[in-house]
């Protein structure tokens, strides 16, 4: 029987933490879906970690692990971190601040086993997606970002900066083992290197609710870090 980790990595995120939980239960349960949540938080000092053990008391650690690191090292690797630890056949990365929908997750598995991806990504920028609670700002830098990494890479995937995606977890090594970004670019490299390694990708068009409670991580920092690595994709791959 399949199994799908679901990898939530977490930073500062005490207040959405038992919301995301509780949402993730409900439909995987519903959908009578084989599942573990691997948490990955990087020694937030908003006490998240606190907040998982308790989760994990309620609900039980064969449905929740906590995979902690001591301090703050960055998205990517938190994803490669929660990976070790999965033991599920299939691996579903998503935000734990409430921005990607556990709802969508029945739809990410069932294109998935109609055409047997190696990838299936929620995008923001195909069919019924979209984008709610940015304020113009983020949504330029957002389609921005898409646009031009669109034009210079010609992936097969609508939204390259999502991060809402179902892998199949010998595809999802394969990529880590080719990925070299460690924070939030690692998304656009990933998609980047599976059309390098010739992956097929499905796509299942998603809303991205901004987050309620807490603060976007995302800074100049990762902006900047984006753009560079946009160019040396596009002067290497
Ligand atoms: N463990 C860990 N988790 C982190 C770190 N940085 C961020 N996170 C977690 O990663 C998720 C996304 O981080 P945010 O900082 O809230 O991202 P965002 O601004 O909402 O950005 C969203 O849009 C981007 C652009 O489309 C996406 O690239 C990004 O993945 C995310 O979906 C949250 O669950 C957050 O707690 C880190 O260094 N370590």
């Amino acid at each position: 029987m399949d199994k799908y980790s679901i990898l939530l990595p977490t930073y500062n995120e005490r207040q959405n933490l038992p919301i995301i939980v509780w949402l993730l239960i409900k439909y995987l349960d519903q959908s009578k879906i084989n599942y573990e949540i691997i948490i990955i938080d990087d020694g937030s000092p908003d006490g998240t970690q606190d907040v998982a053990k308790e989760l994990i008391k309620i609900y039980g650690d064969d449905k929740i692990l906590l995979r902690p690191r001591e301090k703050k090292l960055g998205l990517g690797t938190a994803y490669v971190h929660g990976m070790s630890h999965a033991s599920g056949n299939f691996i579903i990365i998503m935000d734990a601040d409430l921005s990607h929908h556990p709802k969508f997750i029945p739809k990410f598995i069932e294109l998935q086993k109609k055409h047997d991806y190696d990838i299936v990504s929620g995008t923001r920028y195909k069919g019924e997606g979209g984008v709610y609670g940015w304020d113009f700002k983020r949504k330029l830098i957002s389609r921005g970002a898409n646009f031009l990494s669109q034009f210079l890479l010609r992936p097969n995937a609508s939204d390259l900066t999502g991060s809402f995606r179902l892998y199949k977890k010998d595809v999802l090594t394969k990529l880590i083992a080719a990925c070299e970004s460690k924070g939030y670019v690692f998304q656009m490299e990933m998609i980047v290197r599976a059309r390098a390694l010739k992956f097929t990708i499905g796509e299942v068009p998603i809303t991205f609710v901004d987050r309620v409670y807490g603060d976007s991580k995302m800074g100049a920092t990762e902006i900047i870090q984006f753009a560079k690595n946009l160019l040396y994709f596009f002067a290497t791959i």
